[in-house]
């Protein structure tokens, strides 16, 4: 029987362990990179050394630069860009992407018009069918076939067993919901608190404070998802708690080690310079702020974080205002 055949759309290091855990699971994939040279290494070298050195990617994974060529016989689609690139991408997709499965794997907030990725995706791809795909998933790990879990969220059921029956194996475990904006609203705040918890590292200010953060940090996320309608359990579950405790206990996250080196004295613009890959924190900050004074929810973590990364404000001052903020009920 002929192998079914996946997209992989954006060439990164989440793209590539992606598209190797769809190999993994029998399918034919084919990874989308604007980039030539990462077309190239993975075609002729089997790798993508410039976003995930030392992994072997097997044969079957093909790339192309082409996005009709990448799209076209496509049962499934793991869009895996920087969200505040989904919605060029996405609009570049759409022709080619009508009556398919796409899991939205990015986590952001758009800056422009503070929308998460299923609202515009919504936008760009309204003939297809969306799933948001999120966890506690550093690419490493999975192109490695180390054992992980994500949420897999979608309101229609073709969708969520198209994407299930994609990337599910073993080693990747996607446990299946409808509650698509719970599931991404946790990837998309953790980036943030995982600066805020690097900050308190790179500071030596002691695993007490970083627990407090990722705990209060908890709270923020919960306050936001249950206003924009999410559940509160989808909070609790693999894209929520789980992926906040993985990125803000690990240096191996971008986010964190960002906050680690703001939090020894570096700005943004010389550590953002020495980097290829994305720090969603950085780019996410302002908006989920944004998003959260619209809707009158109050988070003072990430408002914290945004004011150091978007405006520049002292981080000691901006710890002390944390720490003398008014006593309160810690429920409610
Ligand atoms: N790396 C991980 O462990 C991981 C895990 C889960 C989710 N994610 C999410 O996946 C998304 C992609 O992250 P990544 O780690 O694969 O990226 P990466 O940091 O490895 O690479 C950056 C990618 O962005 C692309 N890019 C840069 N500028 C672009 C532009 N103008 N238009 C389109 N593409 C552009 C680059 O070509 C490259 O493919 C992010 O939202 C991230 O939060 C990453
Ligand atoms: O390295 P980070 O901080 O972008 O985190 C990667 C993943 O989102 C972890 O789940």
């Amino acid at each position: 029987m002929k192998a079914n055949s996946v997209a992989v759309i954006g060439g990164g290091a989440f793209g590539t362990a992606l598209a190797c855990v769809a190999r993994k699971a029998g399918n034919d994939v084919c990874i989308w990179a604007r980039n030539q040279t990462v077309v190239a290494d993975i075609n002729e070298g089997r790798g993508n050394p410039l976003y995930l050195p030392d992994v072997s990617l097997e044969s079957g994974i093909t790339a192309t630069t082409d996005m009709a060529e990448a799209l076209e016989g496509a049962q499934a689609v793991l869009l895996v860009v920087p969200s505040q690139h989904l919605r060029e991408i996405a609009e570049r997709m759409a022709p080619h992407a009508s009556g398919k499965a796409v899991a939205l794997c990015s986590k952001g907030v758009e800056r422009s018009t503070g929308k998460l990725m299923s609202e515009v995706a919504a936008q760009c791809l309204p003939d297809s069918g969306i799933a948001v795909l999120s966890g506690p998933t550093f690419a490493r790990e999975l192109a490695l076939g180390l054992p992980g879990a994500v949420t897999l969220a979608a309101t229609e059921e073709w969708v969520q067993n198209t994407i299930l029956q994609t990337v599910g194996i073993p080693t990747f475990r996607p446990y299946v919901s409808n509650d698509v904006v719970g599931a991404e609203i946790g990837g998309a705040v953790k980036n943030v608190l995982a600066i805020a918890c690097g900050i308190v590292t790179g500071r030596n200010l002691g695993e007490n404070a970083r627990a407090a953060l990722v705990t209060r940090g908890l709270a923020e996320v919960m306050r936001l998802a249950v206003k924009l309608g999410a559940r509160a359990e989808t909070v609790m579950g693999l894209s929520g708690l789980g992926d906040l405790t993985l990125t803000c206990n690990s240096p191996q996250s971008r986010n964190m080690s960002f906050g680690i080196e703001l939090g020894r004295g570096r700005t943004v613009a010389e550590i953002l310079a020495e980097r290829r890959a994305v720090t969603e924190g950085v780019w996410s900050a302002e908006s989920v702020c944004d998003l959260a004074d619209k809707l009158k929810v109050d988070m003072p973590i990430c408002q914290a974080v945004n004011r150091i990364v978007s405006l520049d404000a002292d981080i000691e001052k901006t710890i002390s205002d944390v720490l003398n903020r008014p006593f309160r009920q810690e429920h409610g």
